[in-house]
């Protein structure tokens, strides 16, 4: 299998329940939701995203032939010292149209937790030792357990109480960012205190200016 994937990066994982651990960031090309094309944005799925997934230009970005070979970028990355567990953060783009078991395996056998990060629509490969779903839209859920629920808010299409007796361990609203950021921060934090299952999670790599 051949892995197309848009950048490399080592950084802090800035989102959800393990915000501020060093991770390896692993971003593949390409999406279903989203062309990526800004032209398209207007009328995709999901018209919201605030990344670049296209193509393999990035840094560390590339084509890898095999599994082994993107096991080894990833560790190659990995610039955290002694103590810890070394961790890889697969997104994209949408990592589950490529992430599959012999690249877990592979990254598993360089000492790495394997965590995704994902819109739910396609079935997670097993062995993923951290399972991030955030829906989008109305695309259907094809994954309906995990370790957080990440729903971006708000969005009419995804309102928190369609995924709210789902299998996840933490329930966590993301606001929006783009122009509107502070007004979506607002109305998460409203969101929150009035629904205590869910907590407000902030992009804290934003914040603080990080990648
Ligand atoms: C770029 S996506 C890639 C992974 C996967 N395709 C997904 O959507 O979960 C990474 C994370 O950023 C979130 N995200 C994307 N655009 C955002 C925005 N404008 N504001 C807040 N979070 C956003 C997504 O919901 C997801 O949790
Ligand atoms: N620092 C940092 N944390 C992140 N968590 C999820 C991200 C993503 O784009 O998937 C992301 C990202 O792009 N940077
Ligand atoms: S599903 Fe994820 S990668 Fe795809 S367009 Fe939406 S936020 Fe971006
Ligand atoms: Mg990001």
């Amino acid at each position: 299998m051949t892995y197309s994937v848009k950048e490399i990066f080592y950084t802090l994982q800035g989102e959800g329940a393990q915000a501020g651990r060093a991770a390896v960031f692993c971003r593949f090309a390409g999406c279903n939701l989203w062309s990526g094309r800004e032209a398209d944005r207007a009328t995709a799925v999901c018209r919201f995203c605030d990344t670049d997934f296209v193509g393999t230009d990035g840094v560390g970005g590339g084509k890898f032939e095999s599994a082994d070979d993107l096991a080894a970028a990833v560790a190659r990355a990995w610039s955290g010292g002694t103590g810890g567990r070394p961790m890889v953060v697969c997104t994209g783009g949408e990592p589950l149209l490529q992430l599959d078991e012999p690249l877990i395996d592979a990254l598993h056998a360089r000492g790495f937790d394997v965590a995704v990060e994902t819109n739910g629509t396609q079935p997670a490969p097993r062995g993923l030792d951290w399972i991030c779903v955030s829906p989008k839209a109305d695309a259907p859920l094809a994954l309906t357990r995990g370790d957080e629920l990440k729903l971006v808010y708000p969005q009419a299409l995804a309102q928190p109480e369609r995924f709210a007796a789902l299998d996840f361990r933490h329930f966590i609203l993301q606001p929006m960012d783009g122009p509107d950021r502070a007004r979506h921060t607002q109305e998460a934090i409203a969101y929150c205190m009035q629904h205590p299952q869910w907590r407000l999670g902030l992009q804290t790599h934003k914040v603080v200016g990080i990648a």
